[in-house]
């Protein structure tokens, strides 16, 4: 009784106690499912790369097919971590970009090539996941969906005038004063190919249009993918469980940290402030 575990539009939200995990396990086995999973390791953002490498193979999907795309300028910075079994991983490289805020943003359309080009016949499934992550419990196929969202872990219990949606008209990512429903992390998100790619060509284009009218919104690709979902609900929501602020902070509501950002100081790793 101390969170709500479905929305308005019946999209159901995924806590510790709504599910059994045996069951579901059981019941996905038939299916041999492909969960591709995305990760970019820009510049000093490579050193997050063992720790969450290797407690994902602790907890991301184990038993189930998952191939790794780790995007990074530095491929040689890549740790030996062994693969769990039906897990892989390729490495791709990708410039090096000077912005932060670049890099952060330019997910989406590496995204959509990827799906577009690569992933048809690859994969049922997808997730795109930060670096700088650690998992810490369970995250398995409860959370598979046609379109898949995270409650962003700071705003879950935020009443609506606080989400920090981008709220100047000029940017593709506007939302008005009064409308959204959640505020959702651009951290993890996932769901079919098909639904994918249609959120990462959209947050491309919008930011495109943002960009030619010298526009960036505020919390950049996040805010975009806000605006997404806020005209193409997500099937699934993630309680913020499945991204955490920090293993080190708490919360009432929260029996179980999945996966959490790690502490950062940003102006050590990122290029830019
Ligand atoms: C707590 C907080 O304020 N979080 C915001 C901040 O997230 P973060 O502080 O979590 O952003 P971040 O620094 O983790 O960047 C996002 C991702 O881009 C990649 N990367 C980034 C920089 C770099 O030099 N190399 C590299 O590989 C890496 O995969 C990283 O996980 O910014 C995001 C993008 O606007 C969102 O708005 C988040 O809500
Ligand atoms: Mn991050």
């Amino acid at each position: 009784t101390d969170v709500a575990s479905v929305t308005s539009w019946l999209a159901p939200i995924i806590w510790e106690g709504t599910f059994d995990a045996t069951l579901i396990d059981f019941i996905y086995k038939q299916q041999n499912l492909s969960i591709a999973t995305t990760v970019f390791a820009l510049g000093k953002y490579t050193s997050f790369l063992k720790d969450f490498l290797e407690s994902a193979e602790q907890h991301f999907f184990v038993g189930f097919r998952v191939h790794y795309y780790l995007f990074t300028d530095l491929p040689e910075e890549v740790p030996e971590v062994k693969m769990g079994e039906n897990h892989s991983l390729t490495v791709r490289k990708v410039p090096s970009l000077n912005r932060w805020q670049d890099i952060s943003m330019g997910r989406m359309e590496i995204l959509e090539k990827l799906i577009e080009n690569e992933l048809a016949k690859e994969a049922d499934y997808i997730f795109c996941l930060d670096v700088d992550t650690k998992f810490y419990g369970r995250w398995g196929v409860e959370t598979l969906g046609h379109l898949v969202g995270v409650i962003h872990p700071w705003f879950f219990d935020a009443p609506r005038d606080r989400l920090t949606y981008e709220r100047r008209p000029e940017s593709q990512a506007y939302i008005p004063a009064g409308e959204g429903d959640y505020y959702f992390t651009g951290a993890a998100f996932g769901g079919s190919l098909e639904d994918v790619h249609h959120l990462t060509k959209t947050c491309r284009e919008q930011m495109n249009i943002d960009a030619a009218n010298s526009i960036e919104a505020i919390w950049h690709e996040e805010s975009h993918l806000n605006k997404y979902f806020l005209y193409n609900k997500p099937s699934k929501l993630l309680s913020p469980e499945y991204l955490w602020r920090d293993i080190n902070a708490g919360a009432a509501q929260i029996k179980i940290i999945r996966f959490s950002h790690v502490a950062k100081n940003n102006a050590d790793v990122r290029p830019n402030p």
